[in-house]
């Protein structure tokens, strides 16, 4: 199961094959009832930005509904796993516990659990409420580096922590009400377990509140988020987190097995994050990136080095101990780099991408064409920006190819040139922030530190024109690869992770072991570009500090 702008069920056998699928689309099921746009309502005068906790109820059922009208055997389903979009709270109350643990199989889940909820609405990782409460985090324990040190991650509006805090301060009589706090992932897993299942080991590392270090909640910030006197009360609320990934919640709740004829027997493994799952989509081995380009891009490492910086997030692997998962996320992605391309001439044959990909092709790197020209850097932030922390706008500057000479560019160079430039831009970012976890790829010492491989992921990665240009900024060693599940990477990193809990042979069987035995490359994957090339790949390399001093002189202005 996965959570963003859709409910997506996947169903796999022991070898991988996806057996079964059905999909709810938010916007297409759902929005005339809920009006939800892209899956969720604002509230701009806030920056709130939320979705309807019943739609996500409507949706488990409709999916489940649609999974058994095409056909899946549903009694053969041994276990269930998935994900939900990270950070996103829902608030329980009293009524939550007693209510799931005896529905009653002849009723809708919406029937019986509309009332079980504090709070009406999900805060949604797009949520830019909370910049006083994020103040407070990143002050809280001396510095933003210290709350990273200690989390994984500075302040970000997005994170639950801060959330909670607002929550407590703007909704007090939502806060106090709530028996329990539940993220979008443990939200999912307690429906199907029929009782409130623990927050995921990864996913509680995307809330500002967990002690990476010690494997348990952070009483400071505890303290911060619930006052002193509430903190036993906030620890209840939040629960205990297990911190092995892989082990059974327990059997799902008696109300599928009576309704939907599910096996009695079936395991509810912990769901997680969709960019926790997004990694376990493929056994990803030490070195290699998945960049996700959907709505919004992320660019995701599993390594055993921590590292923590307030400009990224490390986050606890979903499945391996001592391992973490490095993230960076972009609130700019797929939507940027669309208002570039409505800027272009209309493509005329059906593929609306065909302009922008020509534009794209026909620039060189940093539209450098001839001896003596500038490089051309740019920021194409339509949204506010959480890489860096800027506000929405557009810059853009020229250096000289070695990087020297930085200076802002008055005018609008056109949207053809823009075209190749947005998209280096997004992958410069990635490489600037990630240099710290490259090397020479193993037996090629020769090589510049790199990435092994790229594995592209999400909507954007159809494009070969965007395959190509992160191929020449990123490298890639042996390549850059689309996975053939284009959207849905972080479903079936959730299908993966429910077989690795089932399957494995004891707690000391890796997912990667295991997975990796398994899948077969020729059929999940495909090469779309070469990566690394000699020359370019060291002519992106020379402007990347001039592409850090462009960042850091666009945070100055913004922030004076
Ligand atoms: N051929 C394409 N070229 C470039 N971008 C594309 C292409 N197809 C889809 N996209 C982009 O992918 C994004 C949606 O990605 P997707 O992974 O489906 O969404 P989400 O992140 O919401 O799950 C959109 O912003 C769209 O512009
Ligand atoms: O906030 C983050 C990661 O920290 C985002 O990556 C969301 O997790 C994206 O969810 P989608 O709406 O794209 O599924």
């Amino acid at each position: 199961m996965s959570s963003g702008p859709l409910y997506l069920a996947i169903v796999i056998e022991s070898d991988l094959k996806v057996v079964s699928e059905a999909k709810v689309d938010f916007d297409a099921d759902f929005a005339a009832k809920y009006k939800v746009v892209k899956g969720v309502l604002a509230n701009e005068d806030e920056g709130e930005v939320y979705a309807p906790v019943a739609m996500w109820v409507e949706a488990v059922e409709l999916v489940l509904n649609r999974l058994k009208d095409n056909g899946c055997a549903i009694k053969n389903i041994k276990g269930i796993s998935g994900s939900g979009q990270q950070h996103s709270s829902v608030y329980w109350n009293k009524h939550a516990e007693p209510t799931l643990k005896q529905l009653d199989g002849k009723k809708t889940l919406i029937e019986q659990l509309s009332h079980v909820f504090a709070y009406e609405f999900a805060p949604n990782w797009q949520d830019h409420s909370t910049q006083s409460e994020c103040d407070l985090f990143d002050a809280h324990l001396g510095t933003r580096e210290q709350l990273a040190e200690v989390t994984g991650s500075a302040a970000h509006h997005r994170f639950t922590g801060t959330q909670i805090l607002r929550m407590r301060r703007r909704r007090p009589e939502v806060y106090n009400s709530s028996t329990r706090i539940s993220l979008a992932s443990s939200f999912l897993a307690s429906v199907f377990l029929g009782a409130i299942a623990p927050i995921d080991i990864s996913d509680v590392t995307g809330m500002n509140l967990w002690d990476i270090a010690s494997e348990k909640w952070n009483e400071k910030l505890l303290e911060l988020t619930a006052t002193k006197e509430g903190v036993a009360e906030l620890y209840k609320k939040l629960g205990d987190v297990p911190i092995d990934g892989g082990k059974s919640l327990g059997s799902i709740s008696p109300y599928f097995v009576e309704r939907f004829g599910f096996s009695p027997d079936c395991q509810i493994a912990p769901f997680t994050g969709d960019n926790p799952a997004t990694i376990l989509s493929l056994p990803l081995r030490p070195l290699d990136a998945i960049v996700s380009l959907g709505t919004s891009s992320t660019f995701l490492m599993n390594t055993p080095h921590y590292k923590p910086d307030p400009s990224y997030h490390f986050m606890n692997h979903p499945t391996n101990k001592n391992h973490f998962m490095f993230m960076l996320c972009y609130k700019n992605g797929g939507l940027a780099r669309e208002k570039v391309r409505d800027r272009l001439t209309k493509s005329p044959g059906p593929d609306p991408w065909a302009n922008f990909n020509k534009k794209v092709l026909e620039t060189p790197p940093l539209d450098i064409r001839k001896e003596g020209d500038k490089a051309k850097l740019g920021l194409y932030f339509p949204l506010p920006e959480i890489v860096p922390n800027v506000q929405a706008g557009t810059w853009r500057y020229t250096c000289n190819p070695d990087g020297s000479d930085l200076a802002e560019t008055p005018s609008d160079w056109g949207a053809d040139v823009d075209a190749r430039i947005i998209v280096e831009s997004q992958a410069l970012s990635m490489r600037l922030r990630s240099h710290g976890l490259v090397r020479s790829p193993p037996g090629r010492p020769e090589l510049p530190a790199q990435p092994r491989r790229i594995y592209l992921v999400g909507g954007g990665s159809l494009n070969p024109a965007i395959a190509r240009v992160f191929g020449d900024v990123l490298g890639g060693a042996d390549g850059v690869y689309r996975l053939d599940v284009g959207g849905n990477a972080c479903a079936l990193g959730g299908a993966y992770k429910a077989l690795w809990a089932l399957e494995r042979r004891d707690e000391g069987e890796s997912f990667d072991e295991l997975i990796g035995r398994r899948w077969r490359e020729d059929e999940a994957i495909q090469k779309v570009d070469d990566g690394f090339r000699d020359g370019v790949f060291q002519r992106y390399g020379n402007v990347v500090p001039a592409f850090e001093a462009m960042e850091k002189r666009t945070l100055a202005v913004a922030h004076n």
